[in-house]
């Protein structure tokens, strides 16, 4: 199997502002104001052609971050990012113009990826029939429902045919049938040796559809390996998780944050 994603000690850091003013004084003068906070700290992972990973992890987790950077979106802060082939990341507001129809903006999207008028002219029907939008089609996305939006993302980013496809819990927002045919073809890219990265709060569904998991928590890589040896354990966390207090949840937080820049760091950022 070949490598296909190789992170390296990536990082991706924010700045933390508590006012306007403090982004402002920031930007134009050389003191540092605002607090360094870190969605992603040293993460390593690697992942092979064939592979369908799964990312859990609790909200704010990194899992979006992650997957920005791996598809070229987000540029990371430090680290290397080595990814090998086209990548084509499915989320549910990804990219798509609402002014635009969804013709316009199919063409709009393959012309951005390269494409030519006449190979965009020979994907659209099938774009268009994936998608399931009828008529629709020549009507300004804006009017579509996040369902139907979600097609659209997908129908496109299947049909450019990428080497790595990424998809942010896009799935979850179409009906039960797409859903099935999505499965499907995701199956056909697995088979076919891409790499598949699957973003998702759904433990069934990591259970039907990974070969790995990658958990992240706070920005960090807390397990990662295959399914049967990870997923129970993940399982049993967020069981747990689920019966935290807010309160307590913010401990946990707290704990997993100390652990990640050191309990002195942790205290001179507070
Ligand atoms: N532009 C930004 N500025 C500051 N902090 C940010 C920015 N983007 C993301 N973050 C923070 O980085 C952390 C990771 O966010 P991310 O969206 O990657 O998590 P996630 O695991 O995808 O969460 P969810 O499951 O809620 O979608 C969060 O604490 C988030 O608030």
């Amino acid at each position: 199997m070949k490598k296909t994603i190789k992170l390296l000690n990536v990082s991706k850091k924010h700045k933390l502002y508590t006012s306007t003013s403090q982004k402002v004084k920031d930007i134009f003068l050389s003191k540092s104001y605002g607090e360094d906070f870190f969605a992603l700290k040293n993460v390593n992972f690697e992942a092979y052609s064939g592979e369908v990973v799964g990312l859990v992890g609790v909200n704010g987790a990194g899992k979006s971050t992650l997957s920005n950077i791996i598809a070229g979106i987000l540029p990371e802060t430090s680290g290397t990012v080595d990814v090998t082939g086209s990548v084509a990341l499915i989320a549910i507001a990804s990219g798509l113009k609402g002014n635009l129809t969804g013709r316009e903006n199919i063409e709009l999207k393959c012309l951005m990826l390269g494409f030519t008028k006449d190979e965009i002219k020979a994907l659209e029907p099938q774009i268009i029939e994936f998608a399931e939008l009828g008529k629709f089609i020549d009507q300004p996305i804006k009017s579509y429902s996040t369902g139907m939006r979600s097609r659209l993302g997908f129908a496109i980013s299947v049909s450019i045919d990428p080497d790595i496809i990424i998809i942010d819990e896009a799935l979850a927002v179409g009906d039960k049938a797409f859903n099935e045919k999505a499965f499907n073809k995701m199956m056909e890219f697995k088979e076919k040796g891409k790499t598949i990265l699957f973003v998702s709060h759904s433990i069934k569904l990591m259970e039907k559809f990974a070969d790995k998991i990658l958990w992240l928590e706070y920005g960090q890589v807390k397990d990662y390996g295959l399914k049967d040896e990870i997923l129970p354990k993940y399982e049993e966390f967020i069981k747990e998780y689920k019966k935290m207090t807010k309160a307590e949840k913010e401990k946990y937080k707290v704990e997993a944050l100390k652990q990640q820049y050191g309990s002195d760091m942790f205290v001179e950022l507070k």
